[in-house]
């Protein structure tokens, strides 16, 4: 792709596309026009019944005004409130990879592993005590979310959303259903408030939203339902993409497996949990995670829609055009990374100080990912907790498909030999 020039402007249907590839040009792009670009008409439309108005797809001032509602829930000591969440559910993890290898395998698709961890994680991290009914609604919402994908191929068709078609009709349901459970969640929360048996909403993510807004006097409750169903979304499939391919890495590179491995070993003692300190100490996993997601980066593209004519060093953007940033073939450039863009060297990552604009795996400025502190906290932890028990090496039946579709994913999944540490 950057082969075909810095800047160029290409059509996806009827729509004018521009990608954008200079870093310096990103760098001021995504530091200074997040109120004058965001959002298409065409990504809303195709994610509305799933995340609705959350902060992913907001635009402009409700942007503004919900990412300063939400950042606090992922910064400071609420955030170090969810490590232990995070150290049970790999506990619970770790304990079936071992019924797996008890029962005579011993070769496992980590992915599928990796996919439920995360998924556990953010629905006990989202709703606490109402963990279980947290579970049932992100059950319902990938269906949603498979079904939306599937509608949206129509999309192009004026007037289609409104057909009743089979795929409205179950999309329709769906979403009534995971809003009433949601409801009945947040309605319980207030009741126990007004009649004085809990003085907050409790401690979890979906209580402090509802901290929040109240303390800004702006609890809209529709709001609130769309940032936990955006929470889910935003934040599952990129981590538990994360972890598997970094999995993938180690067990294809034992040298670099045992020099983590040793890392945390010092670091951690013997127990393999890292703990809030001990996690900013691991520098050759935090490389190894870098390196993860240059090489298979879960958000691959940055897309943006101008709502203003922007003027960009010597580009004019007209308002109305849609801007591109590949990150994907950004990571694997080699003009920017050099010869071996495409091989696993998690040293280039040695110096904290990387060219701007060119490593965006959380993207970067004011709309950046909100959860990239919880994400990389998560990642170490359950790497950390999983490289300290078992050591892995990469099977003889898995096959190498990285499939793009949004996000890059393995298409028959990471199949690892795991074997027991001593301990
Ligand atoms: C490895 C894991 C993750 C990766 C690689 C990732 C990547 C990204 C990227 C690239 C963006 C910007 C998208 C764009 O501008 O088009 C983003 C936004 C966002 N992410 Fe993440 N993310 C991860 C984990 C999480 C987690 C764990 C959460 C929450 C629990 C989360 C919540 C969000 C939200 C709410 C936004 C929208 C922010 C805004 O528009 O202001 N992400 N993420």
């Amino acid at each position: 792709m950057l082969d075909a020039g810095k800047r160029f402007v290409y059509w996806n249907g009827t729509e004018p596309r521009l990608c954008l590839t200079e870093t310096e040009l990103i760098k001021e792009f995504l530091s200074k026009c997040s109120t004058v670009s965001g959002r298409s008409w065409q990504q809303r439309q195709g994610s509305k019944h799933f995340i609705g108005g959350g902060l992913l797809m907001a635009n402009a001032q409700d942007w503004y005004h919900q990412r300063h509602i939400v950042a606090p829930a992922f910064a400071g000591d609420r955030l170090k409130g969810y490590a232990g969440h995070m150290v049970e559910c790999t506990k619970e993890m770790l304990q079936s990879l071992q019924n797996a290898l008890d029962s005579g395998r011993n070769e496992v698709e980590i992915g599928e592993y990796m996919t439920k961890l995360t998924a556990d994680i953010i629905s006990r991290t989202e709703f606490g005590t109402s963990y279980h009914k947290g579970k049932k609604i992100f059950h319902l919402l990938k269906v949603l979310q498979t079904r939306c994908a599937q509608a949206s191929r129509h999309l192009c068709f004026p007037g289609s959303r409104y057909f009743p078609s089979k795929y409205n009709r179950e999309i329709k349901s769906l979403k009534m259903e995971v809003e009433r459970l949601l409801m009945e969640i947040i309605q319980s929360r207030k009741d126990c408030v007004e009649i004085g048996r809990s003085e907050s909403y409790g401690s979890d993510l979906l209580g402090m939203l509802l901290n929040e807004m109240e303390k800004k006097n702006s609890l809209d409750l529709q709001l609130v339902m769309d940032e936990c169903k955006t929470f889910f979304f935003a934040g599952h499939e990129t981590t538990a993409l994360l972890l598997t391919w970094t999995v993938m890495l180690l067990a294809s590179n034992p040298s670099w497996q045992q020099k983590v491995r040793d890392e945390i070993k010092t670091i951690c003692n013997d127990s393999g949990i890292p703990s809030l300190d001990q996690l900013s100490k691991l520098t050759l996993l935090h490389m190894v995670i870098n390196e993860s997601m240059r090489l298979y980066p879960p958000a691959l593209v940055l897309p943006r829609m101008a709502f203003e004519d922007i003027l960009l060093g010597d580009l004019y953007i007209p308002k109305g055009l849609s801007i591109w940033i590949p990150v994907l073939a950004i990571h694997h450039s080699e003009k920017l990374w050099g010869k071996d863009a495409n091989e696993f060297n998690p040293d280039r990552f040695t110096s904290k100080s990387y060219t701007p604009g060119r490593f965006l795996p959380f993207a970067s400025g004011p709309r950046n990912c909100v959860g990239q502190a919880f994400a990389l906290m998560e990642a170490k932890i359950i790497l950390a907790m999983l490289i300290s028990r078992y050591s892995f090496t990469i099977s003889d039946n898995y096959h190498h498909a990285p499939v793009v579709v949004l996000t890059i994913k393995p298409k028959y999944g990471v199949q690892v030999c795991l074997k027991p540490l001593e301990t």
